[in-house]
């Protein structure tokens, strides 16, 4: 279990920087608990703390019984860290990378080759390849063999599929749950919002402070205004004339839509003859669900 406590943390002379303002939660065994946020919200400040590698400036965390301060020795045993940024040797092969990291934990690969072995066999062809020559969801499965290869009870991945194609990125939640069925503890951070739903609960972070932490559904449950998509072949100006349109509160770019919330007394006829009358002949308004993404936008426009 990972209890959080109070952190506060800040950097820079005379402590100008507040990256963390007072972050407060609890993950049980087993969970996969996601903190989402955009750059620059806390997430790494956060997990640097929780993985033992710096200090906060005051609060507390427990991360299975052990304290990140006092006990940190025993938390980098029980911990498998992987930082956002590229961490391996890239001019070590794939092999020796990961014979680096078993033999820093006293430990083989061989030893614990069955906790990777999904992952690991997918880059066992490339094993003889200098990390720095793979690609980006090579390297991140060769990063997370890596974080795992000591059996961790907890695993902390900074941000693990930003800059991965789709289809690794797919894979990689599908390895998720595995290490999770095998009850490792996971938490991760994500800048994808769509990532939000292969988490058992999520934190939302901005500015240092988690500002809802829920069930995905929990947090898509408390969404209570009218939500609409809108589609049209000029975008931008389409946008534009919205943002003028006194019947809508918010409105933001979701892909190839816009999604808006609308007073409940404006009807979805009445905004299509309004855009129409600007000359936009090919919009197409529906009625949609909201995702995480529009709780994101409505709890931090309030
Ligand atoms: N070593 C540092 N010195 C000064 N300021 C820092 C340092 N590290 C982070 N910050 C600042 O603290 C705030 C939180 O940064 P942090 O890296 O924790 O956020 P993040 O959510 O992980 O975003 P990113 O994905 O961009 O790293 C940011 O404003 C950042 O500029």
């Amino acid at each position: 279990m990972i209890e959080v406590k109070d952190l506060h943390k800040s950097y820079g002379k005379s402590g100008k920087k507040n990256a963390l303002n007072g972050i407060s939660f609890t993950v049980e065994d087993g969970e996969i608990f996601g903190v989402i946020g955009p750059d620059g919200a806390g997430k790494s400040t956060l997990f640097r703390i929780l993985a033992s590698l710096i200090l906060p400036d005051s609060g507390s965390a427990i991360m299975n019984r052990y304290d990140i301060v006092k006990d940190y020795r025993k938390i980098r045993q029980i911990i498998g860290y992987m930082p956002g940024k590229f961490s391996l040797y890239q001019d070590l092969s794939v092999e020796e990378n990961l014979k680096f990291f078993a033999t820093v934990f006293g430990t083989t690969i061989e030893e614990n080759y069955h906790l990777i072995k999904d992952i690991y066999q997918q880059i066992e062809p490339f094993k003889n390849r200098r990390a720095g020559a793979l690609s980006g969801g090579m390297k991140q499965k060769l990063a997370l063999s890596c974080a795992l290869i000591h059996k961790p009870e907890i695993l902390i991945l900074d941000e693990p599929t930003t800059g991965v194609d789709p289809v690794s990125r797919k894979e990689f939640w599908d390895m998720l749950a595995r290490l999770k069925e095998q009850g490792i503890t996971i938490l991760l951070s994500t800048a994808y919002m769509d990532e939000a739903g292969r988490c058992d609960r999520i934190a939302l972070i901005r500015k240092g402070k988690f500002f809802a932490s829920d069930t995905p559904k929990g947090i898509i449950d408390k969404y209570t205004e009218s939500l609409w998509a809108v589609e049209g072949s000029r975008m931008s100006a389409i946008l534009h004339e919205l943002r003028n349109h006194e019947g809508i509160k918010r409105s933001f770019a979701f892909g190839d839509k816009i999604h808006i919330t609308v007073d409940d007394d404006l009807q979805i006829d009445e905004l299509k003859q309004y855009l129409l009358d600007k000359e936009f002949s090919d919009v197409k308004i529906a009625s949609i669900e909201p995702t995480v993404e529009d709780c994101f936008m409505a709890l931090t426009s309030k």
